[in-house]
């Protein structure tokens, strides 16, 4: 299943799988003036510069309209190092690892490694030796402790320390790399304020690394937390192939956020550099923005993810909308008139209550917060394998929420990367009427993801693969059994066929290697069986 690819530390969720300019790549963002150097050079206006305002802090900006797909920026991390997710990884690759006895491990600091030929072993971007010595001398304390028996909260803590170690090896080993760490934003003021974040942060890596790990000598406390909020605030999640990790960039880190975006990034899976377009059309002054958070979640959720990792409401049309850009993917169905739809009233004021639209039946804002919760554990029991299990799930609740509601898109995304795809629903066995539900959800998801990730985003790219199998399917049988005419064929094929033309010319921006690179040459190749460009 292709991973989620989310500006920092939006947690995975399983049903949710789901700065450049005109010239050189790795051009730093600092483009503030335009330089005219030889007379014989032509002018090039950079595709953006950075802006400071009141709301975003810095930003970027859009020097003159850009053109969806066109390449921003491309540049190699600064760091990198495992997410804050508890699943251990690979130090040198961050594919998944076992904690079990017979995972192989470094021999010097005990840390599982995917094996003794993995390919970031020894390099910037993985396992390094000064990483190695800095574990091995605290070998008991670490490595050795990552074992099955280990409590997942426990093996959470010992990973993060991973990134902010490499960072600390930054200011010995690359000052200037560190220096531009170091100016990104952290809040660390804000952070103070809320004595539960800090406290954690004190007693999980403050004083672990200070007095268990004996690395004062590297920072102090204040730094430690400085750095424990640059990586919150500015981290990229990425990695393709089952692989993650997280990452800081030296000017991707500067776009603000939107809920629903302009821009759409992808990273190599080699050199785990980021590439950032434009998704759709930008005007010029537009400020260039990326989603911070998952896009396919409701407002509620996106804001206090953004409120409680980077330090600010949401404000964007979208969160103001109490039908977040019509997709109504946050309401609810009224338990009391069985008619109307409740919605945030005043969704920019996250505890107020929400009302339903014909009886205005008041819910308080904890409440709906509660039920979608409850609602959410739900589906994050079952299995992404398991069709009648998410099948029942929107049955459970259609009559709870509203068809476009995030948590049933959630559950019909799953659906539709699954039929067709696992044993006993692969295509040739799957009853029609399941090929037809494969055909409505896609349908039903795409619509969303249009309004909410327009353009050239790869969410759009890999529904519309999904979408193009079922309508040929059941265009060919119905042709078959003379249930539709050769014209209405005709047209049910023009469609398929846009269908793999978008969805080729999309997942093609991803870099080779990966799954969706993998889906776009698929595409790609169907097109030219149906004779088709
Ligand atoms: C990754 S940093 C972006 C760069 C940052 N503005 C700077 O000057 O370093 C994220 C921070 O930018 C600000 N920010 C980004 N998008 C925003 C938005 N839509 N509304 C308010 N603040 C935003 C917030 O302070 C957020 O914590």
């Amino acid at each position: 299943m292709p991973a989620r690819k989310n500006h920092s530390h939006s947690k995975g969720k399983k049903h949710q799988r789901h700065h450049q300019t005109q010239r050189q790549p790795h051009q730093k963002a600092e483009v503030d003036e335009v330089q005219v150097e030889e007379e014989e050079e032509p002018l090039v206006i950079p595709a953006f510069r950075i802006e400071k305002s009141e709301i975003y802090g810095r930003y970027l900006v859009a020097n003159r309209q850009l053109e969806p797909g066109e390449l921003l920026i491309t540049e190699q991390p600064l760091a990198i190092g495992p997410c804050v997710s508890g699943d251990p990884v690979c130090l040198g690759c961050y594919s998944p690892v076992t904690l079990d006895a017979s995972q192989y491990r470094c021999s010097a600091c005990g840390w599982p490694l995917c094996g003794s030929k993995c390919k970031g072993l020894d390099t910037a971007v993985g396992h390094t030796a000064a990483e190695c010595k800095v574990l091995a001398g605290r070998r008991s304390l670490a490595g050795d402790l990552l074992t099955l028996g280990t409590a997942p909260g426990q093996v959470r803590d010992l990973y993060e320390l991973i990134m902010i170690v490499r960072i600390l090896l930054l200011r010995q080993n690359a000052p200037e790399q560190y220096a531009l760490v170091m100016r990104m934003e952290s809040h660390s003021e804000e952070r103070r304020k809320n004595a539960t974040l800090w406290q954690h942060y004190e007693e999980k890596v403050v004083q672990r690394l200070i007095e268990l790990w004996q690395m004062g000598d590297l920072a102090e406390a204040q730094q430690l937390h400085e750095i424990c909020g640059i990586l919150d605030v500015n981290c990229f999640e990425i990695g393709q192939n089952g692989a993650k990790a997280r990452t800081l960039y030296p000017s991707a880190f500067l776009l603000a956020h939107d809920c629903s975006p302009n821009t759409a990034h992808t990273d190599d899976p080699g050199t785990y550099a980021i590439l950032l377009r434009t998704s759709r059309r930008v005007h010029e002054q537009e400020a260039l923005t990326l989603s911070y958070a998952y896009t396919l979640q409701g407002t509620l959720k996106r804001r206090s993810f953004m409120h409680e990792g980077k330090l600010f409401w949401c404000q964007c049309r979208r969160c103001a909308d109490p039908k977040e850009l019509g997709t109504d993917c946050s309401a609810l169905a009224c338990r009391s008139c069985q008619l109307g739809s409740i919605r945030a009233v005043q969704p920019l004021k996250q505890t107020a209550d929400w009302a339903c639209d014909r009886c205005k039946r008041q819910v308080s804002a904890q409440e709906v917060e509660h039920q979608l919760d409850r609602i959410n554990n739900d589906l994050e029991a079952i299995d992404v394998h398991d069709i009648p299990g998410l099948e029942n799930f929107l049955i459970r609740y259609r009559d709870v929420l509203r068809p476009n509601h995030y948590l049933l898109l959630s559950a019909k995304y799953s659906l539709c990367q699954i039929y067709g795809r696992i044993e006993g629903y692969l295509l040739p066995q799957m009853q029609l009427e399941d090929i037809a539900r494969k055909e409505r959800y896609c349908r039903e998801f795409l619509a969303i993801v249009d309004v909410l990730e327009p353009g050239l985003t790869r969410l759009r790219g890999l529904i519309m693969y999904e979408l193009h199998a079922p309508i040929m399917i059941l265009a060919q049988i119905a042709i078959q059994k003379g249930q539709i005419s050769a014209k209405e064929f005709q047209c049910r094929i023009k469609e398929v066929i846009k269908l793999l033309q978008q969805s080729r010319d999309i997942l093609k921006l991803e870099p080779q290697g990966s799954n969706e690179h993998e889906m776009g040459s698929a595409a790609a190749d169907a097109l030219i069986k149906m004779g088709s460009k």
